[in-house]
């Protein structure tokens, strides 16, 4: 029988070379995949970082920009502005002085020597070289380049053959006659573009937190370009500043009791308001005519120095010594959580608290007791700026008036004594004489020299001092506080509550700010911190006349021009957004008011706080509320500068201050953006319908509050 033939078993031990095999196998598809989900990864991330890296070179912070900056020899310097000689200086600011140089093939420029050992001065030249270093526009002043040598810092940018527009409008031998329609229409346009090219163009936006004619230069064409970007800021992802201190906003009119239907969700086009309950139009005016003073500074962005490429560029790491290395070293807040206390919070009420009190307790005093209800003055103003930010400029006015109401003022005298007029009303601020006469003297004197000459006086006439001052203030009174100093007990009561250290819940999740005046570098007064101590805007003029001798040194622009370089100042008195400091955010919309502020100046040729020699233009004193008013009277056309006579198109002009009118509405967001006014401007859009407030014929009763002369006895 043949044997069964059975297939051969399978070996019960496996081939060790199947599985070694089947092993390498598995393991090389493990490596590999491994390998591939590392590349994907890699490249995953690899794609983020360019991506991140590629955004940030956009405008602004193109990052070949910056190192497109010349840098500049000290040596070179020194020959193209002829050592830095007096006969090339074409300007001071704020921190430091602008001289025009020859660069040795020929080419203009303008050097800007900043002070050494200023904080101001560093953060300025970072904030310069960060953010107008990558800014490239037919709107904006180049920056071509810097020095660093030493501890000094410079500047150098294109040269503007014309200067700045606050020289044009209002400087010595002012061009303003020669500055017709067309020009100023242009101008107005040209600050437009470059806002739109920071705002919309950009990426990041940038703010620039400080529009004023100041910082408005004119070409060899007349054409505008905004420079000084020191206090400018980039606007960061995610930030939402606006509706927060809108809220803020709302809050404190709800708290007030004058409410006006305006939701948070207000679309950015303008629409008119409409009152649900009655709008407190005195208390409105009020807080929109009011200007900003905040000694806040912690919100401008600073540039860590130590992010430049110093090797491409060459700078030397030592140059830097003395900033911080975090580039916080600028910084002059130091956030104190410990003196709550001496913070007061963010609200529009205390900028419209009656006056009139302490008016009154001051008419009724002795000469002495007046001196001392001044320094209580003095107090008043340190705790309106301690953060509330919030200092009206009818506030600036009132002080300087009691600085003036001075029978021993000699320029008083005079000018009493030369103006049959001027005698008769026995109590007139003559600013307008003292411009002239006084140029160079020091806004401190005549506050410190007048109290002096008071006690002399008392003597010889103290009952005379005593009876102007009271003409004076009860003037006052008549003309521009009458609409104030009715406030409800319950703005009273906020106000006792308040110095008593009542607080408002605040956005900016209880930071509260220390106020450091700064002295020299590295260096502060932590005394200064003492609510108690007067604070006086004038001292920051004394401090500032040493350096400069502003044609405008009396005139009312001297306020903004002279505390925009205070300390610890953000933004110019009178041209800063009311939102602008007491809430923390600069926004696009802040620089939209100072527009709005800039407009006006340049249409009436006028600054935005200027006190004149009669008490009939003294309410012509604040652009802004006047040109409210005029809106209210139906005749804003009133506004354009006397020295254009008929020679200006009236259709344009009616445009601009309306615009304006709409920049300087209070809540930023119903504030115009920058792309609508431009092309509103050009004629490509409607301009939206005026709120109510500014419209012709507001309801009677809000008229009733104002016992303002009629527009007839104006001038
Ligand atoms: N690029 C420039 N070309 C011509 N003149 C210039 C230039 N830059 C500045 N100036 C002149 O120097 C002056 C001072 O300029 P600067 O920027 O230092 O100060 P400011 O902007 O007027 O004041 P602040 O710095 O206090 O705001 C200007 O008013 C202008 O007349």
């Amino acid at each position: 029988m043949p044997s069964r033939s059975f297939p051969p078993n399978p070996s019960p031990n496996p081939n060790p070379h199947s599985i070694l095999r089947t092993r390498v196998f598995f393991l090389a598809i493990t490596v590999s995949a491994s390998a591939l989900i590392l590349l994907a990864l890699f490249f995953f991330l690899f794609y983020l970082w360019y991506s991140l890296v590629d955004r940030s070179r956009t405008s602004p912070f193109d990052s070949s920009a910056p190192l497109k900056l010349q840098r500049f020899s000290y040596r070179e310097l020194k020959s193209a502005t002829n050592v830095f000689n007096e006969a090339n200086s074409i300007g001071r600011g704020g921190s430091g002085t602008v001289f025009r140089g020859i660069l040795r093939d020929g080419k203009s420029v303008a050097v800007k020597k900043l002070d050494a050992s200023s904080l101001q001065a560093e953060k300025e030249f970072q904030n310069e070289l960060q953010i107008l270093g990558g800014l490239r526009s037919p709107f904006v002043v180049s920056l071509l380049g810097f020095c660093i040598e030493k501890k000094k810092r410079f500047l150098v940018y294109e040269y503007m053959p014309n200067r700045s527009l606050q020289e044009s409008l209002f400087g010595e031998g002012s061009g303003g006659l020669n500055f017709n329609w067309d020009r100023r229409f242009e101008i107005i346009l040209d600050i437009a573009r470059a806002l739109a090219f920071l705002h919309l163009e950009c990426d990041p936006p940038v703010i620039h937190g400080d529009i004023k004619p100041g910082n408005v230069l004119l070409g060899s064409d007349h054409r505008a370009k905004i420079s000084d970007f020191g206090l400018s800021r980039i606007k960061t992802e995610g930030e939402f500043g606006i509706e927060l201190c809108s809220q803020e906003l709302w809050k404190s009119q709800e708290l007030s009791g004058n409410l006006t239907a305006v939701p948070l969700e207000t679309p950015t086009v303008a629409t008119p308001l409409e009152s649900t309950t009655e709008v407190d139009f005195a208390l409105a005016l009020q807080a929109s005519s009011s200007s900003k003073n905040s000694k806040i500074d912690y919100n401008v962005k600073t540039f860590n120095l130590n992010s430049l490429n110093l090797n491409t560029n060459g700078i030397n790491e030592n140059d830097l010594k003395g900033i911080d290395a975090k580039g916080k070293g600028v910084s002059t807040m130091d956030f104190a959580g410990e003196d709550w206390n001496k913070f007061v919070p963010y609200d529009y009420e205390l900028c419209s608290i009656d006056h009139s009190k302490e008016l009154n307790f001051n008419a009724s005093l002795p000469i002495d007791d007046l001196m001392a209800s001044t320094k209580q003055w003095g107090k008043d103003w340190w705790w309106r700026q301690d953060g509330s930010g919030e200092l009206c400029s009818k506030d600036y006015v009132m002080e300087w008036i009691g600085s003036q109401i001075c029978p021993t003022n000699p320029d008083w005298e005079d000018e009493k004594k030369n103006s049959p007029e001027k005698t008769n009303l026995g109590n007139l601020t003559q600013i307008d004489k003292i411009e002239d006469e006084k140029k160079g003297s020091n806004f401190e004197e005549l506050g410190s020299v007048c109290p002096k000459k008071i006690e002399k006086k008392e003597t010889r006439g103290g009952k005379n001092c005593k009876k102007k001052h009271r003409k004076m203030q009860e003037w006052w009174k008549e003309e521009h506080l009458a609409e104030i100093s009715k406030k409800g007990s319950k703005l009273r009561k906020l106000e006792a509550k308040w110095k008593k250290g009542f607080k408002i819940p605040h956005f900016d999740m209880g930071r509260r700010f220390r106020i450091r005046k700064r002295s020299t570098f590295g260096e502060e007064n932590q005394n200064d911190c003492d609510p108690n101590v007067e604070f006086s805007f004038r001292k920051g003029l004394k401090k500032k006349n040493k350096l400069s001798a502003g044609s405008d040194m009396w005139s009312g622009d001297l306020f903004s021009r002279e505390l925009s370089s205070t300390t610890s100042m953000r933004g110019t008195v009178c041209y800063v957004a009311p939102e602008y400091g007491g809430c923390g955010y600069l926004m696009e919309k802040a620089d939209i008011y100072s527009l709005g502020v800039l407009i006006l100046v340049i249409v009436s040729g006028r600054r935005p706080l200027h006190v004149l020699s009669s008490p009939m233009k003294l309410e012509k004193a604040n652009l802004i509320s006047w040109c409210r008013h005029l809106a209210q009277a139906g005749n804003v056309l009133e506004l354009v500068d006397e020295r254009l006579k008929d020679g200006f198109n009236k259709d344009q002009a009616r445009l601009c201050i309306n615009l304006a009118l709409m920049c300087l509405q209070k809540m930023p967001e119903l504030r115009p953006d920058i792309g609508e006014i431009v092309k509103i401007l050009k004629g490509e859009m409607d301009l939206p319908a005026l709120p109510f407030e500014f419209s012709p014929s507001p309801p009677s009763k809000l008229f009733s509050r104002s016992r303002r002369r009629p527009k007839s006895d104006a001038e």
